[in-house]
């Protein structure tokens, strides 16, 4: 049972401490074993610490309304799993608004203006407020849709540069990559944050999470997303000025357009006038001082006319290096979200899927086969199913074991291939996890406990490195391969019905995916 005692200040009951900290414990190792980051679990975890009872119900106060309505409530099931976990009784648990936030907001709000409280989502030119006094007439059109027109803007600047013999900054306006959309991008759990948030925000611009700052390592995703956000917008606001760069098409306007050709002005209308700014890559602003403060200008006239900004980089806020501090803690104001590199059987989907859109036939176990070296990411992967399906016109057959093996070892010529985990290694894994001797998980006993290892690792054996049933049964010193097929369907069952199993599952599971990782 959770204990609880009276908040004398606020009058309702509070967790104490200890029951507390086993509930966040039990909530945070559940949100990662359903495939959260680290990171991302430790936040909703906190986000969500119970503050009251009521009855049956348990409620926290969580003033994040993205994490609240996207990440968190959707796990209401499992949250209350948790909760009848630790307290042996079934409580319903309730999200609801910190209530002293909201009256704080409550009141700051009612200092503002009218005008201020009637702000809509892309306000017209002549109601931004309140520093709009000056209307700002941008003498360039938009790329947004219309490259024609930024393209007439680019000669213009080309011929001023050669006539006055400046470097010529031949760097073509871009545009939104149509194909690059919400539906062509892949979930899974290692993006799903960043997914919803990019969701959420492209439903509502300029109004939930702003700045939205996305990070992780190269090739996951972070453009794509972007890319998403800008074509989600314009489907459905058709006029919204959406201008997409990366941080490089900054440091080029400010300096050749802004300084060289002493067009200022121009490149400052051009940023001011946009209604979703999506900058790509924003590490690459480092070290590029007069650029920085540029930016920060940007930056700040759009927050402040709460145009939705999204950012892109490789690195958390604070890691990126030579990035003044203000601009730094501007990205911190917004919403954090990164995207991990895919775990293995998110790889698998990403693997299936792809080959399908692009018409190669592989099989589960070529799909694992891959899955089990093209780890580090999504560019990755498409970059080898490119290579097979080259293949696959040059020599009109579909790809096998062998053909895929040998394009492997070119696209990873460390040795990888070979050294990748076999059963000995997941055999090891599930007897060192349920605690139990070698012989016991390979021998014959029925013992429930050896059993389930058993079923366990046959399984891990199929799904994870594709080994085919009736090597699995020889690896188990099994002479009828039934025993492997009657384990594969009694894993799914259980899978299903069992937490406790599911549990131990997902943590082998785990344990195997961080030794292929390692290896
Ligand atoms: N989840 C996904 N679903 C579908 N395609 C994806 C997914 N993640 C990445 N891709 C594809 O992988 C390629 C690389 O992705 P992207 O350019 O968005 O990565 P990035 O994180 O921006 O990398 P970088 O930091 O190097 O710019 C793109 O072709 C993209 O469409």
């Amino acid at each position: 049972m959770p204990r609880w005692r009276q908040n004398p200040k606020r009058g309702y009951f509070m967790l104490d401490k200890e029951s507390n900290q086993i509930f966040s414990e039990k909530l945070r190792t559940r949100f990662i074993e359903l495939g959260l980051s680290k990171q991302t679990a430790t936040k909703i975890t906190k986000l969500i610490t119970p503050v009251k009872i009521d009855g049956n119900t348990i409620i926290s106060y969580c003033s994040d309304t993205f994490y609240r309505d996207h990440i968190i409530s959707p796990k209401i099931d499992e949250i209350e799993k948790i909760a009848k976990d630790c307290w042996g009784k079934a409580y319903d648990f309730k999200i609801e608004g910190n209530p002293i936030e909201e009256n704080s907001a409550v009141k700051t709000k009612s200092f503002k203006t009218n005008k201020e409280s009637q702000i809509t989502l892309f306000p017209d030119e002549n109601n931004y407020f309140p520093e709009k006094k000056k209307k700002l007439k941008p003498k360039i059109s938009f790329q947004e849709i219309t490259p024609v027109n930024a393209i007439k803007e680019e000669e213009i600047t080309q011929k001023f540069e050669e006539k006055n013999n400046l470097p010529i900054n031949n760097e073509k306006p871009r545009t939104l990559d149509a194909t690059q959309n919400f539906g062509t991008f892949i979930r899974c759990e290692s993006n799903l944050v960043a997914y919803s948030a990019c969701e959420a925000v492209a439903k509502n611009p300029g109004n939930l999470s702003n700045p939205l700052f996305i990070y992780g390592a190269t090739g996951l995703g972070k453009t794509h997303l972007l890319h998403s956000v800008g074509n989600e917008i314009i489907q459905k606001i058709p006029n919204a000025k959406i201008l997409y760069i990366t941080s490089e098409d900054f440091v080029n306007d400010v300096i050749h357009r802004g300084i060289r050709v002493g067009k200022m002005d121009e490149v400052r209308s051009k940023y001011s006038a946009c209604d979703v700014l999506l900058v790509d890559d924003i590490q690459f602003l480092e070290k590029k001082d007069a650029c920085q403060i540029e930016f920060f200008h940007t930056f700040n006239e759009l927050y402040q006319k709460r145009k939705q900004i999204v950012i892109t980089s490789d690195k958390f806020p604070k890691d990126i290096p030579n990035i003044e501090e203000r601009l730094k803690s501007r990205f911190l104001q917004g919403l954090l979200v990164d995207i991990e590199p895919p775990g293995f059987e998110d790889r698998v989907a990403i693997i299936e899927t792809k080959a399908n859109l692009i018409g190669l036939k592989i099989n589960q176990e070529i799909s694992f086969l891959i899955a089990t070296h093209a780890k580090t990411n999504v560019r990755e992967i498409q970059g080898l199913l490119k290579d097979l399906l080259m293949n696959q016109h040059m020599t009109g057959r579909s790809p096998t074991i062998e053909s895929v093996t040998t394009i492997l070892k070119r696209r990873f010529p460390t040795g990888s291939v070979e050294s990748t985990i076999d059963t000995a290694a997941i055999q090891k894994v599930v007897a060192n996890h349920f605690q139990i001797k070698m012989a016991d998980l390979m021998g014959q006993s029925r013992q429930q406990k050896f059993v389930i290892a058993r079923h366990i690792a046959m399984f891990l054996a199929k799904e994870m490195i594709g080994l085919q049933i009736v090597a699995i049964a020889n690896a188990f010193g099994k002479k009828d391969h039934t025993t492997v097929l009657h384990a594969m369907s009694k894993v799914k069952e259980l899978l299903e019905k069992d937490d406790e199993f599911r549990g131990n599952f997902i943590q082998v599971k785990r344990k195997i995916e961080a030794l292929m990782q390692s290896n």
